[in-house]
């Protein structure tokens, strides 16, 4: 049994048969029903160590609890590594911006990496604090977890879509997998229009989610429009579709509209993973077999870069 519905509409997936061999078609079944439904699922038995997990997430949570002048000696930089303060992001079409906060990281490249050497936009070191410094080794041991999580799943995406099950990794050489630790105040319960994160839908390819037990992640219902819980399922990750998924299916697989609104009177954490492929790689819907496409090729790299032209405040200074 891989495919069964949790506490809510959205269906739980076991990972369990993609590490045997022929386990993968029926995986890719369950996938195929959820990014051609929700475009929401939950994953089990994905591999990544919960005590990768609880470590990684304790020592975020020690960074978040600095003072503000301490956490802006590691601002983010140019290549979107380090602390991006609270307001510092701004959905598409939200009236304000967003109440969280999160260190982002990526594939730590030294300076003399071909892709950095060549000019390749977001590429470069990570931008680790000095003061919490079990962050940069927990955060790095979650960050290749949930890398190798993202490359299995792929691998049933890939079938899913009726390609060849190695589709995707010609493309994963040296991916734009950005890793962001989030951190959400408490909302008021009078607040009504402030949300942790405002509705959107994921700039990537596919999307990989740790969320602690606080709930508060909503994700918009295809048919009614309705806000739906994606409440936190112990030993789940939750995963979804993103718009460069969305773009190279032709729209087959769809990005669902999302949102976080934290009501559980305490701080709420998740990690979020944006596992992206090459910043060169062609997203062309005709590879992945549309004789109609909708949208022209692009790469993941010049995409990525408009949505966060559009969403950073720190990318419009200067
Ligand atoms: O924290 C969450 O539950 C969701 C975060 C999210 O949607 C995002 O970072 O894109
Ligand atoms: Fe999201």
């Amino acid at each position: 049994m891989t495919h069964q519905l949790g506490n809510n509409s959205l269906p739980v997936i076991d990972l369990t048969p993609l590490d045997s061999p022929g386990g993968e078609a029926a995986v890719a079944a369950s996938i195929n029903a959820a990014c051609t439904g929700p475009g929401f699922f939950y994953v089990r038995n994905h591999g990544v160590d919960e005590a990768v997990i609880a470590t990684a997430m304790a020592a975020a949570r020690r960074f978040f609890l600095l003072p503000q002048e301490v956490k802006a000696r590691t601002k983010a930089n140019l290549i979107h590594r380090g602390w991006h303060a609270a307001g510092g992001a701004v959905m598409e079409g939200a009236k304000k911006p967003d109440l969280k906060e999160f260190f982002s990281i990526g594939l730590d490249l030294p300076a003399d990496h071909p892709t950095v050497l060549a000019g390749e936009k977001l590429r470069g070191p990570n931008n680790w604090p000095a003061e919490v410094p079990e962050l940069a080794p927990a955060m790095e041991a979650y960050f290749a977890a949930i890398g190798a999580c993202g490359a299995k799943l792929l691998r049933a995406v890939a079938l899913s879509l009726g390609l060849d099950r190695d589709f995707f990794a010609p493309h994963y050489k040296t991916p734009l997998q950005r890793t962001q630790a989030i951190f959400y105040p408490p909302q008021a319960p009078d607040d009504t229009d402030g949300f942790g994160v405002a509705p959107h839908t994921d700039f990537g390819c596919i999307t990989l989610l740790w969320q602690d037990d606080s709930g508060g992640l909503e994700v918009r219902e295809r048919q009614t429009g309705a806000w739906i819980p994606a409440p936190p399922l112990p030993g789940t990750l939750v995963v979804n579709v993103g718009d460069l998924l969305g773009r190279w299916s032709n729209d087959r697989f769809a990005s669902t509209p999302h949102r976080v609104v934290n009501r559980s009177g305490h701080e709420r954490m998740s990690v979020a993973t944006f596992y992206d492929p090459d910043f060169s790689a062609p997203v062309d819907p005709r590879a992945l077999g549309a004789t109609d496409p909708h949208y022209p090729p692009t790469t993941c790299g010049e995409h990525i870069l408009g949505r966060f032209a559009q969403a950073f405040a720190y990318r419009k200074q200067g």
